[in-house]
């Protein structure tokens, strides 16, 4: 008989002892099917396949390093009216062989970098990955904060302590300082998502930082780094043609060849299925695309799309104002009164920032909504599903009723958000898991999949832009493209091209 509990609400270390306890009165034996490894335990071959396996049918606590989804009440209409408390491990899809690769040379104790195209599972290996590693010592990092709190982890920032001191003298003071100083010490990994954003100037200064706190000579103070991210995507954000002119890669700094030892790249991808889409976002990525190519995706997708379920297309734009504009003009549009959801936060406020959650959130009955974490994969409630809001439930308490693409139609409970910095706990933030909808930043959409989307490429300035934006569609079917594409955003950058260049003669 397969049995799966669901436990929450307390400690993690907690939980991982009750759920041992439990397993142990069941089997007999004292197995610990999803325990993180022992840091002292010398790493040896990868068991990722088996975890996964074990996973599905093993009591669960919160996913390892940080990751902590206490769903607050997300219950389908159509269940039990009782105001559930459950704990979600995501469930993931299991590792092809080349992802397996990576992840044995990680848990094996290399300092690794790898990347790979847009939807070649980067983001689902490092999930992967994080299970496998040991929460107490394994600090996950990105450079924004979305990325980071979708692994809920910190931003690079964040965990370094060195708040926005830029220059080297500062940020050490800052990073020695005790609470950081005990984060620097105490970490065997360090996880950074998104690479390509992450400044090679930063990333030396970090370097040194390490060094000095952790009073070693080996590279990165001898913490393992596993980076990952795709440099032909975004590139570190830079203000001004002065800064822009300065910027440089992570792995253009002096101390990349060092601490990376190596560099591996995935090939299958894994969003897309048509061939020929995938063919064009490759010479896309690589500045190769033709002027057949543009021809091709500008006339077929800039059709309008089959909208007979009622949910829009998500929007995507390069600037900011815009995506807010078309949201707060789309929630103006409907009838009727909003509501509005304020967050009950705790701890330090500014590690809030890396929250995917708004910290006030206005609805309305017809609003356009995405999750923005998973609260029920089994369910297929998962980060970035759109619905739709359909009414409001509760006196004392009002919740949104959205349904859902997939046709679930739930009651989207509050969740809490828990950022950590190793097993401590930073702040929390609990509020309803939902966004508004209609429109995204390309930059927000980086790492995410989308089933219906439509993209404004016109004002897009960066080399890799109009990549990241396509590439979010699963399919040609789901695409519009409105207005022309800027030319300026499908240069590949040549030092990238180089680099890349290099990578399938190392290891
Ligand atoms: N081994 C796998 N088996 C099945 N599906 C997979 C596998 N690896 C990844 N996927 C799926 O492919 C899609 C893209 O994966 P993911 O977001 O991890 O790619 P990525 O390389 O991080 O993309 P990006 O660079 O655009 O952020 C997701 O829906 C993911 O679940």
């Amino acid at each position: 008989m397969l049995a799966q509990v669901l436990l929450s609400g307390g400690e993690p270390l907690h939980l991982e002892k009750l759920r041992d306890a439990i397993h142990q009165s069941i089997t007999g034996s004292a197995r610990r099917p999803l325990a993180p490894r022992d840091p002292n335990v010398p790493r040896g071959p990868s068991v990722l396949g088996k975890r996964k396996a074990d996973s599905m049918g093993a009591p669960s606590v919160s996913g390892a390093s940080g990751i902590s989804c206490s769903s607050l009440g997300a219950t389908a209409t159509s269940g039990s009216a009782a105001h559930r408390k459950q704990e979600v491990l995501e469930e993931l899809a299991p590792l092809s062989v080349e992802q397996q690769s990576i992840a044995d040379r990680v848990v094996a104790g290399h300092s690794v970098f790898f990347t790979g195209c847009a939807g070649t599972g980067k983001s689902l290996l490092l999930k992967h990955i994080l299970r496998a590693l040991p929460q107490a010592t394994t600090y996950v990092t990105a450079s924004t904060g979305l990325a980071a709190s979708v692994l809920g982890g910190t931003t690079l920032n964040a965990f370094a302590g060195i708040g926005r001191a830029s220059d080297l003298e500062s940020m050490t003071k800052m990073a020695s300082r005790p609470d950081a100083a005990q984060r620097w010490r105490r970490a065997t990994t360090l996880i950074i998502d998104e690479i390509s954003m992450v400044d090679a100037t930063l990333f030396e200064h970090l370097e040194a930082v390490a060094r000095h706190v952790r009073r070693s000579k080996a590279p990165f103070g001898g913490i393992q780094l596993v980076l990952t991210g795709d440099f032909h995507q975004l590139p570190p954000v830079a203000k001004g043609a002065a800064a822009m002119a300065a910027r440089r890669f992570a792995f253009e700094s002096e101390c990349w060849a060092s601490c990376v030892s190596s560099c591996m790249q995935l090939k299958k991808v894994f969003r897309q299925a048509d061939r020929d889409f995938i063919d064009i976002l490759a010479r896309m990525r690589s500045g190769a695309c033709t002027s057949q190519d543009l021809r091709e995706l500008e006339a077929g997708c800039s059709r309008s799309l089959d909208l007979s379920d009622g949910i829009l297309p998500t929007m995507l734009f390069t600037h900011c104002e815009d995506v807010e504009a078309v949201n707060a003009q789309r929630l103006a549009e409907l009838p009727g009164d909003s509501v509005r959801f304020a967050a009950q936060d705790t701890g330090r406020t500014e590690a809030l920032q890396a929250c995917q959650s708004k910290a006030s959130l206005e609805l309305k009955a017809g609003a356009q909504v995405m999750l923005t974490r998973n609260v029920a994969p089994g369910r297929g409630l998962v980060n970035g599903a759109r619905g739709i809001v359909q009414r409001f439930c509760g006196t004392s308490i009002r919740l949104p009723v959205v349904l859902f693409a997939n046709g679930l139609e739930t009651t989207v409970g509050k969740e809490r958000w828990t950022i950590r910095s190793g097993t401590a706990v930073v702040a929390t933030r609990t509020q309803v898991p939902l966004a508004l909808g209609w429109a995204l930043s390309v930059h927000k959409s980086q790492g995410m999949t989308l089933d219906r989307v439509e993209v404004n490429l016109a004002k897009a300035f960066e080399a890799g832009m109009a990549y990241v934006a396509l590439s979010r569609a699963r399919s040609l079917k789901g695409l519009r493209i409105s207005g022309i594409i800027n030319a300026r955003s499908l240069r590949a950058d040549p030092k990238v091209l180089a680099f890349y260049a290099t990578l399938g003669s190392r290891r």
